[in-house]
């Protein structure tokens, strides 16, 4: 049956939670979103904890119908998140500032968090000043009064994102230290730079209003969880104390849901995969030396659409083309879709949509084209390889009214790539793929596969090609000698451009000042290195080039998600140790972002990468984005949903030690998560549909932006001044029997092809992005060599391996 296709524009709208099951027995709180990519945690700690229903309304919302007051009477209380930016400006806390001019009459609970108590704070007299240093992801223990909301806890260990504080001295100095209305409840000792030590307040508590807030994030993984448990109960008791002395009762509003038409495009998309049936017919045989490569290249003319892809460090994935092969591209900042047939004369379709409606047609078409039955023992029956950009991935992103637009791209001006604006590469290019084979590296089997029932036939393509693999094996060439001398040729006239060091060392400090203005917890910055070469000058060489690439980073840096593509101009070479997002056919999600690197040297081992890995810096840059992950979870599976498996753990990678998080959600369609509940169509069961959801909703990938998402973005776009294209994107597949695997394109080289009526074709662009977390606790020069680490695992392979010959 077709889905219901919704539509997602990430309106300001507030939405309820309409499919949970209890949802008329349960209290209401309303929860103001600041744009912080904590904001669902804390839904997700507020309905664990207190078993009620959150409703998500952002700071840029307007009153339904205009009118506050009647609003509020829907629900028991407030939350206001945390959020980027300062509560000094009207923009960064927007609605928040409504709630402190209620009457008396119409008061409700409210519990501010970090933003949201500075909000407070400043309400009531206390100015909201820079801390000397900032404090993002910092675990710290505060003591409390033990009074009010803290009965019962003296000593609590909490994580800290912020870079302002509420000045207390202030006040003292210009009121005699007189606040009449705020009591304070719990504190930070920070020492200065002279080594005295100030106390910096971290709860409150107002006198005579309903009225609590926090500095802290109770609902980060790191902050202590009985004790923020306990923390949460004592304000809710209160709320619900005050609520019965005014006599306030709570009623359910009725949940918004948003259903709007969906692009033509997705039949065409439906009518050109008429040939891909529900059953996905296999052979199996042993590998013997077959690698992914060899089958790749016995299979793929050289040039045409092809993709491999290495998931997980388990399964290689290769595309095989057949006479229903087509793809599509679509581009962002002209909203352009084109769709290709590979055979039958080739032919092609173009469409105009938003990014939105590229997912639903998406959505519908894994909805319509579900595969029911495959080898079990493999992850991909059929579907889509592809890549998505990390412009994509802005545009994903919702955004406060007023703010520009998703791609940034009205105010600043970018440097082009080199070769003119023209040569970035499409922002989602896809292949669909009926026949593919799958080598499973831990087993040794080989799966060829197909959903076309013909190819099933009694020697059809299946029976062919398992004949054809199994003559293979044993007479693979080696032709590595032969490939050295042909890359050697281009690579040798070949000139890199890399990034100006002092640029860098100044975009860090650029971000630095960010991040003490309150505008991110940590920012992602990366830069670009070019390099450019003369195109081969035969056809075949200029088809197998990036290939042969490909084959020699695969070998100089064997990664868990090596990948290639060929799709069209796009030539993709990766070697991404990092896994994006995963998800299996029923029901669970993953997420395992990486934050933290080492070079290898001869003289470092695990030990010492552990140890360097282990500081309070590292730490904290691994669990800012772990907090985001989580949220980013949350947002798709709901409370109860999420879970931390791993928590800054070491990794060795190849050429590097990597830090990494890993995070399990569980999506159940009966209780989805904030982020999608007003989403018709994930009605469905199919986790197909549920995986690109939560692939939509978590672009682009955390581990490259830094938190708050959104803010965050906003930031490295200027100081980056320069379009990511394929860099920090996501690339994987998308399997028509419900699963699917991304990994975050870091450590890849791309090039967009030039075309062959234009006048730079004589020359080939190759460029790789490189970057690293910036905090307020990194140096210029730590960071500028941390990034030189990442762009040697690829940059190397651009030098020739042979010296030039003399003579
Ligand atoms: C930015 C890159 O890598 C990202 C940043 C990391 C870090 O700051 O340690 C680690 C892995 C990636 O998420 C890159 O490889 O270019
Ligand atoms: N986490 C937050 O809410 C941060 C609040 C504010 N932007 C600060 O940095 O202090």
């Amino acid at each position: 049956m077709a889905p219901l296709l919704g539509n997602w524009d990430g309106d300001a709208t507030p939405s309820s939670h309409s499919s949970n099951k209890d949802a008329t027995s349960l209290k209401s709180i309303l929860y103001v979103d600041a744009y912080d990519s904590f904001s669902y945690n804390v839904v997700a700690m507020l309905e664990e904890t207190l078993g009620v229903q959150v409703t998500v309304m952002t700071i840029d919302s307007d009153w339904p119908d205009g009118n506050m007051n009647e609003f509020l009477t829907h629900y028991e209380a407030i939350v206001l998140g945390p959020g980027p930016g300062d509560p000094n400006l009207p923009k960064d806390v927007g609605i928040m500032r409504d709630i402190w001019n209620l009457r008396d009459a119409e008061l409700l609970p409210v519990f501010g968090i970090c933003l949201g108590f500075q909000s407070l704070c400043l309400h009531h007299g206390v100015p909201i000043e820079r801390l000397p240093y900032p404090l993002h992801g910092q675990v710290r223990h505060i003591s409390t009064t033990s009074k009010d909301i803290f009965e019962g806890l003296s000593d609590v260990e909490v994580t800290l994102y912020h870079s302002l504080y509420a000045d207390l001295d202030a006040v003292s100095r210009s009121r005699g230290g007189v606040l009449d209305d705020l009591e304070f409840l719990a504190w930070l000792p920070l020492e200065q730079a002279s080594g005295a030590v100030t106390q910096i307040p971290m709860a409150v508590s107002h006198r005579q209003k309903p009225f609590w807030g926090v500095q802290f994030h109770p609902e980060s993984c790191k902050s202590e969880k009985d004790a923020c448990r306990t923390l949460l109960l004592n304000w809710w008791r209160k709320a619900l104390t005050f609520n019965k002395l005014v006599g306030r009762g709570e009623t359910i509003i009725t949940p918004h849901e948003d259903t709007k038409s969906f692009p033509e495009v997705a039949y065409e998309m439906l009518k050109w995969s008429s040939s891909t049936s529900s059953t996905s017919a296999y052979r199996s045989l042993d590998r013997s030396n077959l690698t992914a490569e060899s089958i790749s290249e016995l299979f793929n003319k050289p040039g045409a659409p092809t993709v491999l892809f290495q998931s997980n460090g388990r399964y290689n994935i290769i595309s095989v083309p057949s006479p229903g092969s087509w793809r599509f591209e679509f581009n962002v900042e002209t909203q352009k879709l084109t769709m290709y047939q590979l055979s039958a004369g080739r032919k092609t379709v173009e469409d105009s949509l938003t990014v939105t409606q590229v997912w639903d047609a998406l959505r519908y078409l894994m909805e319509m084209k579900k595969v029911n039955s495959g080898s079990t023992e493999i992850p991909f029956w059929g579907g889509f390889l592809g890549y998505f950009s990390y412009e994509l991935g802005l545009a994903c992103l919702p955004h406060p009214k007023g703010s520009s637009s998703p791609t940034y791209h009205n105010n600043v001006s970018f440097n082009s790539p080199p070769g003119g604006a023209e040569n970035h590469p499409a922002d989602v290019s896809l292949l669909w793929c009926e026949r593919s084979i799958v080598i499973d590296n831990t087993t040794g089997n080989i799966i060829v596969q197909s959903t076309c029932e013909s190819d099933n036939l009694p020697c059809g393509w299946l029976d062919e090609t398992l004949q054809l693999l199994q003559e293979s094996s044993g007479t693979v060439q080696n032709m590595e000698a032969v490939d050295t001398q042909f890359l050697d040729s281009i690579l040798r006239d070949g000139k890199i451009t890399f990034p100006e060091e002092a640029t860098y060392k100044r975009q860090i400090q650029a971000c630095q000042a960010e991040l003490e203005a309150g505008e991110s917890y940590e920012l992602c910055l990366t830069s670009e290195t070019s390099i450019t070469l003369p195109t081969p000058t035969t056809a075949d060489g200029k088809a197998t080039f990036p290939w042969k690439l490909y084959k020699k980073l695969r070998k100089y840096n064997p990664a868990a998600f090596s990948a290639f593509a060929d799709l069209g101009h796009a030539k993709i070479v990766s070697s991404s140790p990092e896994c994006f997002l995963n998800w299996d056919r029923s029901s669970m999600l993953e997420m395992k972002p990486m934050k933290g690197t080492v070079r290898k040297t001869p003289d470092m081992t695990m030990e010492k990468a552990r140890e360097i890995l282990g500081t309070t810096k590292e730490m904290a840059e691994n669990l800012m984005i772990a907090d985001l992950i989580r949220h980013d979870l949350y947002g798709i599976c709901g409370s109860g949903g999420v879970r931390v498996e791993k928590l800054l753990e070491v990794e060795d990678h190849g050429r590097v030690y990597q830090m990494i998080t890993h995070v399990k959600g569980e999506v159940r369609a009966e209780q989805l998560g904030y982020a999608v509940r007003h989403m018709p169509q994930l009605k469905s069961s199919n986790m197909a549909v549920h995986g690109l959801t939560a692939l939509q909703r978590c672009l682009p990938p955390g581990s490259m932006t830094g938190a708050p998402k959104e803010r965050s973005c906003l930031h490295l776009r200027h100081i980056e001044a320069r379009k990511r294209s394929i860099y920090s994107g996501v690339m994987g597949y998308l399997d028509l029997g419900g699963g699917g695997s991304f990994s975050v394109l870091i450590r890849t080289a791309f090039t967009r092809y030039p075309d062959e009526d234009v006048a730079s074709k004589s020359h080939q662009t190759w460029r790789i992005g490189a970057g690293g977390a910036v905090t307020t606790l990194s140096t210029a020069e730590g960071e500028w060599q941390e990034m030189l680490t990442k762009l040697r695992t690829v940059c190397n392979v651009f030098t020739p391996s042979e010296p030039a010959s003399k003579g």
